[in-house]
């Protein structure tokens, strides 16, 4: 068999990146709570700017908020194969749809607490 040339391999990255950018966007259009994501993204992101957090702030907002859209996008994987796996009722299926969406909300809390910590007090000033 033929070495892959670089070209090759770049070309198979690039399709690799293209494949994880249409599961964003799949899952995006097929689950509320991924747009509700998105929408808190972008108010959390107008927020930092508001505010003027520091670097370090930046650095917990983006790895809370990357934290759950992971959780989140692992969670939607779950269910899918799940769901096509044991489409009828199971006590396995169950508990990996229960664990998945665990942890997304241990990922939720998470960032509700990285969210009051750094917004909280600034929020609190203005009232
Ligand atoms: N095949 C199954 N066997 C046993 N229990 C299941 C099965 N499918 C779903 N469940 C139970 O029902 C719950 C809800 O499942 P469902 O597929 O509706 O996901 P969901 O929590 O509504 O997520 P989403 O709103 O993102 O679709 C699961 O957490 C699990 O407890």
């Amino acid at each position: 068999m033929a070495e892959p040339t670089n070209d090759s391999l770049l070309r198979r990255r690039i399709a690799s990146f293209g494949h994880a950018f249409r599961g964003v966007v799949s899952a995006l259009r097929s689950e509320v709570h991924l747009r509700f994501h998105a929408l808190a993204t972008v108010i959390v992101i107008g927020l930092g700017f508001y505010f003027d957090i520091s670097g370090l702030e930046w650095a917990l907002v983006a790895l809370a908020v990357g934290t759950v859209w992971s959780a989140e996008l692992v969670n939607t994987a779950v269910e899918a194969v799940v769901d096509l796996v044991s489409p009828d009722y199971h006590p396995l299926a169950g508990k990996a749809k229960d664990v998945a969406a665990g942890a997304v909300l241990v990922a939720a809390f998470a960032a509700l607490a990285v969210g009051l910590l750094v917004f909280g007090p600034r929020v609190w000033a203005l009232v």
